[in-house]
């Protein structure tokens, strides 16, 4: 196991992964290092919180890490690459989590052969439950590949893939959260027009999602069938669906995620490397 894991960007998805890892007791807090490029007071929050060791210097917070993860948004990766890639010590384990930008790319602009990683997980990692897909770039051997996994299984659900698979699945579960809270904020703001308590409101909303979500993962019905058995003929929920369909509500989501899927792919273009 990882004996010291530096983070490189200390925004929402770092601090998701290490509020999860640190809640399994994977790693102990001292066993984190965190940097950022500029917000000193981030960082101070961050360590008060976690009891994680930060530092400004980045090159103190990868010196001796087993694993480097690359937690900042693509416009930043080859500043960071570059700062980097005369300080990485050999066998040091390289995860982005980067949306779009590839492994080749990583590889290519540290000219190293340390292993790359790359995976997608998402926010969900605070509480354990992020969607993970894990891809192995090059000079990352199955070892490594496990030894990451067993890592990201503390926050969630971890499956390999092929790497090209992964602007799908940021579109997907990456992003798919956010699908999950705009459906929500939809729903409290109907729950105020049908004059409902919010508090009242709020609840019912909340386990009406994990009910459903629990019925989605223990039931062995698919979800077309599970929302036909809600539907009574001429009753309320077909009432309801037939709305949605009129505003084309399924056709909606689905180009929502071919667009996020696009996005990761237009994020990572200007990284693509030519293969050999
Ligand atoms: N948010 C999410 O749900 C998910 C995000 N991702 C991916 O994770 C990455 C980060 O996303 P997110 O956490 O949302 O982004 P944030 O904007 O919240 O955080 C980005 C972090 O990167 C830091 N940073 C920028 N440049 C540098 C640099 N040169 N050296 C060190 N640190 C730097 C920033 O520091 P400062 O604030 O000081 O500028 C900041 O701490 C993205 O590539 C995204 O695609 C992947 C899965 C889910
Ligand atoms: O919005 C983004 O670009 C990142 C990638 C997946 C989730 N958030």
């Amino acid at each position: 196991m990882f004996k010291k894991v530096a983070f490189i960007g200390a925004g929402a998805i770092a601090e998701s992964m290490i509020t999860g890892i640190l809640a399994r007791h994977i790693l102990e807090p001292q066993q984190i290092w965190l940097t950022n490029r500029s917000n000193k007071q981030r960082l101070e929050t961050l360590r008060d919180c976690f009891e994680v060791s930060v530092s400004e210097q980045t090159e103190h917070v990868i010196q001796n890490a087993d694993l480097i993860i690359l937690s900042v948004k693509p416009k930043d990766i080859s500043e960071v690459l570059f700062s980097i890639k005369d300080k990485l010590q050999e066998n040091q384990v390289i995860l982005s989590v980067l949306a779009g930008v590839s492994t080749d790319y990583i590889s290519e602009q540290l000219a190293l052969a340390n292993p790359v990683i790359r995976a997608m997980p998402n926010t969900s990692a605070a509480i354990g439950l992020s969607a993970t897909a894990i891809a192995a770039g090059r000079h990352a051997t199955p070892d490594h590949l496990q030894q990451v996994s067993h890592l990201l299984r503390a926050i969630g659900t971890t499956v390999s893939v092929q790497e090209n698979a992964l602007h799908a699945i940021t579109g997907l579960s990456g992003s798919g959260p956010a699908y999950i809270y705009y459906l929500v904020e939809a729903m409290e703001e109907a729950a105020s027009h049908i004059n409902l308590d919010t508090r009242v409101a709020k609840d019912l909303i909340l386990q009406t999602l994990i009910g459903a979500a629990e019925m989605l993962r223990s039931s062995s019905e698919t979800p077309r069938l599970l929302r036909r058995k809600i539907t009574s003929p001429g009753g309320t929920t077909q009432a309801g669906i037939s709305v949605l369909e009129d505003y084309h509500f399924q056709e909606g989501l689905i180009a929502a995620i071919q667009a996020a899927t696009k996005r990761s792919e237009e994020l990572g273009s200007p990284f693509e490397v030519l293969s050999d």
